[in-house]
């Protein structure tokens, strides 16, 4: 920690840009002028796509413009992308659920305990099952059932409660519908799904099923990112859970419950710490 005697600010710069030499040099010495004290840095050059991504995170007492006048040449310069985030400011997360509630209820959980840098201000789910659940943790619970003749004007009521609530970041715990190319393409990067099996195996409806039918050894699940085609998205966690000949379909579901409840967790705490940034239709993950 410097020993500035003035208030220190955390941020966390994310970029990316064609790689290069001589980009994280020009980066620090353009934090430095900023008074900065970087406390965590990580870059990844991907050889497949000749793109490389850094996460800086660091304190100053400078302010975000005169951090950002220092930083806007460097990334002119380098043709960045690039953001800079307030460390720790909860990322404002809508949850979709249907009527699995142990998704949901693992993301409440770690966001009471302080574990999970996210702040709930809404649930919508196409069911009633979970309402005694968010009123439990006293979040506003939208109701917003899809038939196919109502599916467009649910997503509009879907588009409202996005709006109203200036919602950064929508988890789809378990939630049962497919969310039209529309949709998706206003959500890049910002929608987190949890398919409950482990990507690319069993897509679709029932993969517990079809794993237990296919004789697998191993079941698990996937956290990605929401793409028009169906659990097609970045990968951004995974976790696996050992099963064997004697156990049944219905016994699958039960062992994949904990597992799809840790992995999306995982997923959102990495996504909202700015730790995933996207490569193509790959992720890098700073963890
Ligand atoms: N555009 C996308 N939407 C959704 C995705 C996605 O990857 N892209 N993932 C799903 C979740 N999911 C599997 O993880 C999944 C959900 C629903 C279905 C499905 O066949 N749904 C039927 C209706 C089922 C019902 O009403 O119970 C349908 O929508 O016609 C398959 C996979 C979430 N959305």
């Amino acid at each position: 920690m410097t020993d500035s005697p003035f208030p220190q600010t955390s941020f966390i710069l994310t970029l990316s840009c064609a790689d290069q030499p001589g980009i994280v040099h020009a980066v620090a010495g353009a934090l430095v002028n900023a008074g900065c004290n970087i406390t965590e840095s990580q870059q990844y050059g991907s050889p497949d796509t000749g793109t490389f991504f850094m996460r800086v995170a660091m304190s100053t007492a400078a302010a975000r413009t005169a951090l950002e006048a220092q930083l806007a040449p460097v990334a002119t310069a380098f043709g960045m992308t690039w953001a800079l985030h307030d460390d720790g400011a909860p990322a404002r997360t809508l949850i979709l659920a249907s009527k699995a509630a142990h998704c949901l209820n693992d993301l409440l959980f770690q966001q009471r305990s302080g574990t999970l840098p996210i702040e709930i201000p809404a649930i919508v789910s196409n069911h009633t099952e979970l309402a005694d659940l968010a009123a439990f943790y006293g979040i506003p619970f939208h109701h917003i059932p899809v038939t196919p003749d109502t599916r467009e004007a649910a997503e509009d009521a879907l588009r409202a409660v996005i709006a109203e609530h200036n919602i950064e970041l929508v988890v789809l715990a378990r939630y049962m519908q497919i969310l039209s190319d529309g949709l998706c393409s206003e959500l890049v990067g910002r929608a987190i799904n949890i398919h409950h099996s482990f990507l690319p195996s069993f897509k679709g409806a029932r993969p517990y099923h079809q794993a237990h039918t296919r004789g697998v050894k191993l079941i698990g699940a996937t956290a990605h990112y929401v793409t028009p085609a169906l659990d097609e998205g970045p990968i951004i966690e995974q976790e696996v859970i050992r099963v064997d000949h004697a156990r049944s379909a219905e016994q699958f579901v039960a062992i994949g419950r904990d597992v799809e409840g840790r992995t999306l967790t995982q997923a959102v705490q990495w996504h909202a710490e700015h730790r995933v940034l996207l490569d193509g239709g790959r992720t890098i993950v700073f963890n």
